[in-house]
């Protein structure tokens, strides 16, 4: 009967099992961001492996900030926890500092799991943290990140819950700086390393030789790293690949199309060709199966 049940109302089990064999696999793993439920559906539907949680594009989308440090653990477990329920895949969340210190980072991690998540990145910037491609970022010790990425590879529930550790030092202490903390943070039990913001193709290439993890690559369009085809990024050795705006950056630019045209032309129908029409955008919903099982439970009219 499950496999009736429209996404939002199955339980998806086995998603972080799922995630450490794609991970075991050979194919770079291509992993949109997503930022609400309908960002989260057209990742799920286009059939990519897994899904990342954007803190910024949650922050923009929940409270209208950019990724100041604002976003409370609260607001971003919510939004984590819809978007699990909405799709099949393995979803990868970016849980920021852990918000707080290693108690808040067990909470945090079990918190995720609870809520569905298969993977948790946690980095080492002091808080109020800062999107990793822009200035001002202060970072706390080598030891108390340790002591984060620690506190949370003991607090997993199920093993197989993937650690993703951060580190933003390239921008103040240099990338040699940072693959130091790299490599601290995968002894400290870590499974995947993230080195944020590398600013050319040789750095991708010494981050990926000197990391002893799979290595994650963050495609920020605009940002401090070059934006590199996956067959490149695999090339260099990265084992997964996000791009956790870029579903942010199209849906934003494609509204301010549409808006000028429908302020230029008084209607939006020389936009039809680039829109779901209305069956298209419930479709994206499994809006039949919503019914089905609807129907299985509601009197048929005249038997009331
Ligand atoms: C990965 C990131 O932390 C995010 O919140 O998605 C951001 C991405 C972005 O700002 O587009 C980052 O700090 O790189």
């Amino acid at each position: 009967m499950s496999g009736e049940l429209p996404v939002g109302l199955r339980l998806a089990t086995g998603r972080s099992a799922r995630l450490r064999q794609l991970l075991a696999g050979p194919a770079l793993l291509q992993v949109p961001g997503a930022f609400d439920c309908v960002s989260a559906r057209l990742v799920d539907t286009a059939g990519f492996p897994a899904l990342y949680v954007t803190g910024s594009g949650v922050s923009m989308s929940a409270l209208g900030a950019p990724d100041v440090g604002m976003l409370s653990f609260a607001e971003i477990l919510d939004r984590v926890k819809r978007i699990a329920d909405c799709v099949a895949i393995p979803v990868i969340a970016d849980a920021d500092t852990g918000y707080g210190g290693p108690l808040n980072v067990m909470r945090t991690v079990r918190e995720m799991e609870r809520a569905g998540v298969s993977g948790i990145q946690i980095e080492d910037q002091a808080w109020p943290k800062k999107c990793g491609h822009e200035p001002g970022r202060r970072l706390v010790s080598t030891a108390e990140m340790v002591g984060r990425i620690r506190a949370a590879a003991d607090a997993r529930l199920d093993p197989d819950t993937v650690i993703v550790a951060r580190t933003d030092a390239r921008a103040s202490e240099g990338l040699e700086a940072a693959l130091d903390r790299a490599a601290a943070y995968a002894e400290a039990g870590a499974d995947v390393l993230f080195v944020e913001a590398p600013e050319s193709a040789a750095e991708m290439r010494r981050a990926c030789a000197a990391a002893g993890r799979p290595m994650l690559a963050n495609m920020v369009e605009g940002g401090r790293t070059p934006v590199v085809p996956a067959a490149e990024l695999a090339a260099i050795g990265y084992r997964l690949a996000i791009y956790p705006n870029s579903l942010t950056r199209i849906m934003a630019r494609m509204g301010q199309l549409l808006l000028q045209e429908l302020g230029a032309t008084g209607t939006t129908a020389g936009m039809a060709d680039r829109m779901l029409d209305h069956t298209g955008l419930w479709s994206l919903f499994e809006h039949e199966r919503w019914y089905a099982v609807e129907a299985r439970y509601t009197v048929p009219p005249g038997n009331a």
